[in-house]
């Protein structure tokens, strides 16, 4: 069967993998398949075609999205926010109907906060190669199948770039702000460096300018916990029997990460030496609480997330340098003609305030003149998910004028 586009199959609003595998007359899939159904607030744009920096291309891509919010008749007042790594659209509201998680960003987003709906009409899509909605390793390809390990290899640039394209479908020609935090932040500074003018606002938070080798690193060692999994199968897992798939690397490289996003104080001031269930972890079968907690966070993240996809983003991540093929990060800044708040947090180990104070000198829209502003949190890189107060008054700041 050849392969059409969104626009010449189905409506472009809503396109479930269940939709395309029952179009090519292949019964719905099975086993470790992440699919989005149902799509609980989502929405769903087909974006066409999509060609990657690498050259390989989609036949179609489908970004999945929720808004909060009214455009106004102008379309002035549009905000996207951008997700961190393992995020999704769901920035508000509860778990369920859908959505793994509860909202990302409750403390941050809605009327008469931070970023206040009742002025702001804000638009989060999921990232190009997550598993929440948008088009990833796990959703199906032309033959029927997932993608899997053909998905191609995806950068922040090419995130980025498919959001232009939906950005334009959506009718948002210039964006009142670009705002994330990690990940988020990359894409938020890929956007402001790329589109200089579709950026009337730009925040970037606890993102760095370029992946170091100390981060491509750390990376390396999870990407590598998934790949030794006798489940991984080369990324061709998803017709496992009973859901069976790289969990166990997956959870591994969720541990590894966690690591990085909290701060030692805060591990040893929540934790100490303490005992799982009361049972001594020093030679009678028991665990320090703190590798339960680990457990606890690697198994949940296998509930929620596809292990190629997690490979796809994290590559995205390495991708990350703002002045590649660009003369340099400090040229590249230059571009940048938002007004603008570059936000760092003290414990950050993942991704330091040096980072952002690269950013926040570099920038000549920054609002507090050269500097990062870099809040005080016991909570490391994941500050940013949970300081909703710290942060809130930041995107205040900039969202005043
Ligand atoms: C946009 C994005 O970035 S992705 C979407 C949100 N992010 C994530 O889900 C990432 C994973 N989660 C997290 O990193 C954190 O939960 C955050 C940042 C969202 C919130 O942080 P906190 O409020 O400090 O939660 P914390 O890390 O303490 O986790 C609490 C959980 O650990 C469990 N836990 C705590 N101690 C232990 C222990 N000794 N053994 C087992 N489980 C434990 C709690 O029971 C609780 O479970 P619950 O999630 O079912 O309620
Ligand atoms: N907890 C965040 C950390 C990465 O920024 C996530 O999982 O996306």
């Amino acid at each position: 069967m050849e392969w059409q586009t969104a626009e010449d199959t189905v409506p472009s609003s809503f396109i479930t993998d269940a939709q395309i595998r029952s179009l090519l007359g292949k019964p719905p899939a099975t086993g470790a398949w992440r699919e989005s159904d149902p799509p609980g607030n989502r929405r769903f744009m087909g974006i066409g075609p999509f060609t990657f920096e690498s050259g390989q291309s989609l036949p179609f891509v489908r970004m999945a999205y929720e808004t909060w919010g009214e455009l106004n008749a102008d379309a002035s007042n549009a905000v996207l926010i951008e997700h961190a790594l393992t995020g999704d659209s769901h920035a508000v509201g509860e778990a369920g109907d859908g959505h793994p998680t509860s909202g990302w960003w409750q403390g941050i987003i809605g009327p008469g906060k931070a970023i206040d709906t009742d002025r702001w009409f804000v638009v989060v899509p999921n990232m190009l190669g997550g598993c929440q909605g948008t088009t990833g390793p796990a959703s199906a390809a032309p033959d029927g199948e997932a993608w899997g390990p053909r998905f191609p290899f995806t950068t922040i640039r090419d995130q980025v770039t498919a959001q232009a394209v939906f950005a334009d479908k959506l009718g948002i020609e210039r964006w009142a702000a670009v705002i994330g935090g990690s990940m988020g932040g990359m894409n938020a500074l890929e956007w402001a460096v790329s589109y200089p003018d579709r950026v009337e606002r730009l925040a970037v938070i606890a993102a760095p300018p370029v992946t170091t080798a100390d981060q491509v690193a750390l990376n390396s060692v999870q990407l590598e916990a998934i790949r030794t999994d006798p489940l991984f199968h080369g990324g061709d897992y998803y017709d496992a029997a009973d859901g069976e798939g790289p969990h166990r690397g997956l959870a591994l490289a969720r541990r590894m990460a966690l690591l990085n996003y909290r701060s030692p104080d805060e591990l040893n001031a929540r934790f100490a030496r303490s005992w799982q269930s009361d049972i001594n972890p020093l030679g009678a079968g028991g665990r320090f609480a703190v590798e339960s907690y680990l457990d606890f966070h690697g198994n949940k993240f296998t509930r929620r997330f596809d292990a190629n996809s997690y490979i796809t983003v994290v590559q995205a991540m390495n991708s990350h340098d703002v002045g590649r093929d660009r003369g340099g990060v400090a040229t590249a800044l230059e571009r940048v003609t938002a007004r603008t708040v570059v936000v760092g947090i003290d414990t950050d180990r993942l991704f330091p305030v040096e980072g952002q104070r690269v950013i926040a000198a570099g920038i000549r829209g920054n609002i507090d003149a050269g500097h990062a502003v870099v809040i005080r949190s016991e909570y490391g890189h994941d500050g940013f998910l949970i300081e909703d107060e710290l942060i809130g008054e930041q995107l205040t700041r900039l969202l005043a004028e």
